[in-house]
């Protein structure tokens, strides 16, 4: 699933219209119908009163056809002309005199005085600006977005909520459409999936106008989205004839006095996420909670209290590093020695990441395609404070890049950067915001390594299939509150059904 600029949408655009030998009009069509079949489809009732506010471009050219496909199939439209700029666009000028030969109800707003009065119940279809936006709405096109927003009606936004930039931060919070859904064209759209967006982009929905199939396959892009279907690409069935030692033998190292929990979860992940072997490098303290909650799991021991020495006897084909490990002085000095010289490919978690941040020429040393899991405060210690989301994904492709690893950082629509590019998961949802569930996901990651994924493969399948573990939950038994990480481990099964 990729991810276009708006210079590659208009791209893509203009290979359609070449390719399949149609006109822009009738592009804009198709992308409009395709979203009136989902509005009727959720909102049918058809004494609702829609009101169409409609810019002066493309977007507001697709805001005409909806109101005319409305108006059609017997809906009660109101449409509003957002009288912003002489400039029309061809096509809006062409689907306005169709709507307008319909004898349908249009105003043109050029001021406060024509703003319509907006009801509860009421629908507001926002067609104000798409991808076209050049800066931030203003005098009275920000004012009825600040209308719009301030009304009790739902809002449902065409292709992006009016006044968010598609490749830039929002720098007038109050010019910006707060949507509850927006359909956006054929591909997700990055802006939709960064956090500092989030109040203006609730729902959101792809529709499909059939773009040109060539085009997109061949788009060279930087983002990417992670999905079933890029996952199916490389999951491996397993054969027949295979046996434990086909699947690795994956190590989970970490644990101090307290928080032995966080290995229990992540080495009952890598199994139940198919390691053939799963060993635990604990301290002492651990070993019984260890062996009588994980019977199938190995357990090696280091200093009574936190792990000191990292002189395990097992030979790994993967390594966890980190959850529940503690910062000990001793802890530190140790993880510092042994990391340097792991041959063994890595996953590094938690107080791993805060040692590798604090003693920044670990950096250097971390080995080729290590693959490090942060969350954003994590990340945070490792990089240094960022300005807003675009300048934080920046840091990730120049971080990854630089050491050569794959940074998996975590949070709703969690980014994977490799070599240069950017991989958001779409599977998940808040539930996952819970104790214990980054150690889960250390577990899978390691266990899929030792299976034989490469480093990048291990960390998208991981982090989707984590997050899978939570949708299918919450459609299931539980709620986003009672999700615990040992239901995501519980899940697990469920979820590689999927697969096959
Ligand atoms: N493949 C697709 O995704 C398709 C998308 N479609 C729709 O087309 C729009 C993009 O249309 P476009 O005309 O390029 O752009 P907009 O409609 O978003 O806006 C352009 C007009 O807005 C003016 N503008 C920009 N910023 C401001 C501002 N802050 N204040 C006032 N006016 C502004 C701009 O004027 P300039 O003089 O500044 O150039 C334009 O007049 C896309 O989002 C989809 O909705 C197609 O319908 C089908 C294919
Ligand atoms: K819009």
């Amino acid at each position: 699933m990729k991810i276009l600029s708006a210079k590659q949408i208009y791209e893509a655009d203009r290979a359609t219209i070449k390719s399949q030998a149609i006109s822009s009009t009738e592009l804009m069509e198709r992308a409009a119908f395709a979203c009136y079949e989902w509005i009727i489809k959720r909102f049918p009732d058809r004494s609702r009163l829609f009101h169409v506010c409609c810019g002066m471009g493309n977007n507001g050219g697709d805001g005409l056809v909806v109101s005319r496909l409305l108006l059609e199939n017997g809906f009660r439209v109101h449409t509003h002309l957002i009288n912003f700029s002489e400039h029309r666009s061809d096509d809006f000028k062409v689907n306005l005199d169709r709507l307008i030969e319909m004898k349908a109800l249009v105003t043109e707003v050029s001021g406060v005085a024509d703003f319509p009065t907006i009801e509860h119940g009421d629908l507001v279809i926002d067609a104000i600006f798409g991808i076209g936006l050049k800066r931030s709405p203003s005098g009275f096109t920000k004012k009825l977005i600040q209308r719009i927003n301030n009304s009790k009606a739902g809002i449902i936004s065409l292709d992006f909520p009016s006044g968010l930039f598609s490749a830039s931060t929002v720098t007038d919070k109050e010019a910006v459409i707060r949507a509850n859904h927006t359909l956006t064209f054929q591909v997700p759209k990055l802006a939709f999936l960064l956090p500092d967006n989030q109040e203006y982009v609730k729902e959101w929905q792809v529709l499909d106008i059939g773009l040109d199939k060539d085009y997109l396959n061949s788009a060279d892009c930087l983002y990417h989205g992670s999905d079933l279907e890029l996952n199916k690409g490389f999951y491996k069935v397993r054969k027949k004839f295979s046996h434990k030692g086909s699947f690795g033998h994956s190590l989970l190292i970490g644990g101090s006095f307290g928080k032995i929990g966080a290995m229990v979860l992540a080495s009952r992940a890598a199994l139940k996420a198919g390691s053939g072997l799963v060993s635990t490098y604990i301290p002492k303290c651990g070993y019984t909670a260890m062996q009588s909650t994980n019977p199938e799991v190995m357990v090696e021991v280091d200093d009574e209290n936190y792990i000191q020495y990292f002189n395990f006897k097992t030979n790994p084909t993967a390594i966890g590093l980190g959850p529940g490990l503690g910062t000990h002085l001793k802890t530190k000095k140790g993880f510092v020695d042994f990391f340097s010289n792991c041959k063994a490919p890595m996953v590094i978690d938690a107080d791993g990441l805060n040692i590798i941040a604090e003693f920044s020429d670990l950096s250097e040393l971390i080995p080729e395609n290590t693959i490090l899991t942060p969350h954003p405060k994590e990340f945070e210690r490792l990089v240094g404070k960022w300005h807003d989301d675009y300048a934080k994904l920046d840091k990730l492709l120049a971080y990854s890049q630089q050491h050569n690893c794959v940074v998996v950082l975590k949070g709703a629509y969690t980014a994977i950067a490799h070599q240069g590019k950017v991989w958001f998961n779409m599977s998940g949802n808040p539930a996952l915001a819970t104790a214990g569930s980054g150690d889960v996901l250390t577990g899978i990651i390691t266990a899929l390594l030792s299976q034989g994924y490469t480093s990048l493969e291990a960390s998208l399948l991981g982090v989707y299939i984590h997050g899978r573990t939570a949708d299918l939950a919450v459609e299931e038994n539980e709620s986003i509150e009672s999700f615990s990480a040992t239901d995501a481990i519980d899940y697990l099964g469920r979820v590689y059904k999927e697969f096959v």
